[in-house]
């Protein structure tokens, strides 16, 4: 229910404008003053307030700033007499809606009120979308054979208690299936704690994870709680455990076979239930082999295998999930950009995207943000894939645009530099002799 309160200390003008609403169906309250606007204000669920600007007690600017003040996203339309003009400039300074003029244009007043109602319904269902959204977050999307398998392979495993092993490409979504069995997983109100065992030197990684007592080394000025310690009856997520030192992967052994362990610095044994999910863009096997990963931890964290396939072996999921980031960032944006259309589906998917789906998400927030209507452009999709990885092409059509991209590029830059061709050459960074041949080639001339 729209309810509009209607503030003003002409009576005769409350009475006939009340009327005038209620037969276009909306709830009107009436008071007549700011100070009873107020009152009404803090008991009623208001939707619009129309007020006039010159009353006793409280005005309608006073009422103004104390609206923006309290309820800052409830729009406040300020009616003004002719002398009034100055206090109505004013009002729109001070974040009301619109104003209108006394004595009232009938069908201005109500277009206004229609207008302020529709903005109002589209804010609300911005929010709706918005956090629909965030309820989704986290899905792991696709219609591959191979995603469908990961969602069941979640959906079994993740009540248990049992260690997985993530494996794939970087940019495959290895933490996104890591934070999955978390939630769905009985530890789900429980710590999610995330190492990064790549981005930490040997001694910090083991201090963050083991913890240590204050001045158990130079520097430990404090005692530390560690990461095992802190995902007790949660789970803990070490990403890249490939790349962790041999000595730190015996250490990590033995409090996977014991379950205890000590803070570094410490003899005390403290126990902890976590639930270990690792991941790692490494072939471990090799790794194995070449003895830079111990085998009996690989057979340990090798319970429930998880191989997250690269995104150019199931190009069925590209469509999918690039519609899918265009609305989430379309939303983000306050845009509205339809979904992509068979085309542009096709030269998305003669791309062989060596980073994954985190660089389909990022090509699609450029599409977004470089849309100039309501649909994504496939020719500057075409470019930016061309400019991101040339050889990732598989297919001979997109050697045109290559070229059509290169000869347009080279123009401009000839252009940029008036045609000198050693400055040129070095801003694009090729040699004068290639950029001649290309010269050549494309058949450019100064004009
Ligand atoms: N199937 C999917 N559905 C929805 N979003 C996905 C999917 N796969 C990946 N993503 C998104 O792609 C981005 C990269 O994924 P993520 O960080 O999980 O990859 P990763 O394999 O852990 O990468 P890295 O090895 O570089 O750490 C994230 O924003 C993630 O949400």
């Amino acid at each position: 229910m729209f309810n509009i309160l209607l503030v003003d200390d002409d009576l005769g003008f409350i009475h006939i404008h009340k009327k005038i609403l209620e037969r276009k169906n909306y709830r009107v309250i009436t008071a007549n003053s700011g100070v009873e606007a107020i009152e009404i204000l803090k008991r009623e669920n208001i939707s619009l307030v129309i007020t006039d600007i010159v009353m006793p007690q409280m005005g309608g600017l006073e009422l103004l700033r104390n609206i923006k003040k309290y309820w800052s996203d409830l729009p406040v339309i300020v009616l003004t007499g002719k002398s009034s003009i100055e206090s109505a400039v004013q009002s729109m300074r001070e974040g009301a809606y619109t104003y209108l003029t006394k004595p009232v244009n009938v069908d201005e007043f109500l277009i206004e009120i229609n207008k302020c109602r529709t903005y109002q319904e589209l804010k609300a269902e911005n929010i709706y979308l918005k956090e629909r959204l965030i309820q989704e977050k986290g899905e792991f999307l696709g219609k591959s054979s191979v995603v469908n398998g990961i969602r069941d392979k979640v959906m079994i495993a993740a009540p248990t208690n049992s260690t997985i092993l993530i494996t794939g490409e970087s940019g495959t979504g290895k933490e996104l299936i890591a934070e999955l069995f978390h939630r769905k997983s009985l530890r789900k109100n429980k710590p999610l704690i995330k190492v990064n065992c790549a981005a930490l030197s040997e001694t910090i990684l083991e201090s963050e994870l083991f913890g240590h007592e204050k001045g158990a080394f130079t520097g430990a000025s404090e005692r530390r709680i560690g990461r095992f310690e802190i995902a007790h009856e949660g789970t803990l997520f070490l990403d890249e455990i490939g790349d962790m030192s041999l000595n730190m992967q015996t250490k990590l052994l033995r409090v996977l076979q014991e379950k205890e362990f000590q803070r570094v610095g410490s003899s005390k044994t403290i126990y902890s239930d976590f639930r270990l999910i690792a991941a790692t863009n490494k072939d471990l096997i090799k790794e194995v082999k070449e003895g830079n990963f111990r085998e009996d931890l690989y057979y340990r964290i090798n319970v429930i295998p998880v191989h997250i396939t690269p995104l150019r072996e199931r190009k069925e999921d590209i469509g999918v999930l690039f519609n899918h980031f265009i609305e989430k960032i379309s939303i983000e944006m306050n845009r509205n950009i339809k979904p992509i259309d068979h085309e542009l589906e096709r030269i998305l998917k003669t791309y062989n995207w060596p980073g994954n789906v985190r660089e389909l998400k990022n090509i699609a927030e450029r599409g977004v943000v470089f849309a100039r209507e309501d649909k994504i452009d496939a020719n500057f999709i075409k470019n930016q894939l061309i400019f991101n990885n040339d050889s990732s092409f598989d297919e001979k059509s997109l050697k045109e645009a290559r070229e059509n991209f290169e000869k347009n590029f080279i123009i401009e830059a000839l252009i940029e530099n008036q045609w000198n061709i050693s400055k040129t050459a070095e801003e694009i960074g090729i040699a004068r002799k290639n950029l001649y041949e290309k010269i050549k080639k494309y058949d450019l001339q100064e004009n």
